[in-house]
């Protein structure tokens, strides 16, 4: 006796199927175009395929398409606003990711109810599938980062904040007045505190699709889910880093000469800071390298270099005029009398210099 009419079953398994070899027939495309990964993409053409073949087997053709009605499917007209929405090619991935996995959930259980064979079959295409979408998942976060780090061109080092809630409602100012990383670098902080702060810091870029990275702290990096980690000359050697950040986090270095430009390279940084450039309030030096230093990166140094120290309005040009299109500052934001406007001007004339550089 069936548990539900066999017309509803097969709707439900048409619609199921559609959608699982649509999820499928993205991440191929994903796999393909922008991942240039063949193992990735055969992989996914596998499981398209072997689900297809399986249906073919299992599943009246003829049913299944007499089933179908379009028109008359009360579920077309339901959207969620979400659904209009994928701020990132990752989202995209999330989304056929899951919308994967509940297909072929359906289309295993109501298939149960046709042929039981059938339905292991999918089952064990399901299994197949959860894995292939968490290891193009991970791909899709890693080569994100990697390409949100490219572009970027305005770097902040911020503190704690008063409160929480100031603390993220200036992240949310910054990232929108063109912020492009945040670093929580915030020597005051208590340990629990300072991981608290990270933790809701990178969940507020990720959603505003900037980068966050803990200053030294490798082990909260990883606790709170930043994007990465930055250390100096003095702190944990890039290797140590990367025992605990993995690769597929972000690793940045301080530097202060090429020589430890170069090194930092062959020590798998994904970038590098440079300087002090100019003396500034937050930190004090003995020494400054200058625009000099950054004329040499911009001439050897194939990573994205942010010059840093004391850059700000006033002395822009000098940092660009050596070459230089990223900068990472604090005092040129935090003690403007308007941040955000001193953001957005600072973002401006950096991208205007990279597009003058890319035009030549
Ligand atoms: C982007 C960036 N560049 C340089 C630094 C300085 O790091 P470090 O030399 O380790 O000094 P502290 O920040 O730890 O005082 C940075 N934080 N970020
Ligand atoms: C942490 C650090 N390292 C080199 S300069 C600097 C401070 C950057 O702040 P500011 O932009 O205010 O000079
Ligand atoms: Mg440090």
């Amino acid at each position: 006796m069936p548990i539900l009419p066999r017309q509803a079953t097969y709707r439900i398994l048409d619609a199921s199927i559609n959608r699982a070899t649509e999820g499928l027939r993205t991440l191929e495309e994903y796999a393909r175009f922008v991942q240039d990964d063949a193992a990735a993409n055969a992989c996914f053409k596998s499981l398209r395929h072997d689900l297809t073949t399986a249906v073919g087997r299992g599943i009246d053709r003829q049913r299944l398409i007499e089933s179908r009605d379009t028109p008359g499917d009360v579920g077309t007209e339901i959207r969620e606003p979400t659904e209009y929405v994928r701020s990132s090619s990752q989202k995209v991935i999330a989304a056929a990711s899951a919308r994967i996995a509940q297909s072929l959930r359906v289309i295993e259980e109501y298939g149960k109810t046709i042929d039981g064979r059938f339905a292991a079959e999918v089952e064990q295409i399901r299994y197949r599938a959860y894995q292939a979408c968490a290891s193009l998942e991970l791909a899709a976060f890693t080569s994100e980062r990697t390409t949100q780090l490219a572009e970027a061109k305005l770097y902040l080092l911020i503190d704690g904040g008063e409160s929480e809630q100031e603390y993220t409602a200036s992240i949310e100012r910054l990232a929108k007045a063109g912020v492009d990383i945040f670093q929580l670098r915030d020597h005051s902080l208590d340990d629990r505190t300072l991981y608290l702060r990270a933790r809701v810091g990178a969940a507020v870029a990720r959603r505003l699709g900037r980068l966050f990275i803990v200053n030294d702290r490798a082990d909260i990096a990883v606790a709170a889910d930043a994007d990465g980690v930055h250390v100096g000359q003095d702190e944990l050697p890039a290797a140590a880093v990367r025992a605990i950040i993995g690769d597929r986090r972000l690793l940045g270095i301080s530097t202060h000469s090429i020589e430890q430009a170069k090194e930092a390279i062959d020590d798998g940084a994904d970038y590098i800071g440079c300087g002090p450039v100019f003396a500034g309030r937050t930190k004090q030096f003995d020494a400054y390298v200058g625009p000099a230093f950054l004329q040499q990166v911009a001439q050897s140094i194939s990573i994205p270099a942010f010059a840093i120290g004391g850059i700000d309005q006033s002395n822009l040009s000098e940092v660009m005029a050596a070459g230089c299109d990223r900068i990472a500052v604090t005092g040129a934001i935090r003690d403007a009398e308007h941040p955000v406007q001193a953001a957005e001007s600072l973002k401006q004339h950096l991208l205007c210099q990279s597009e003058a550089r890319e035009s030549t």
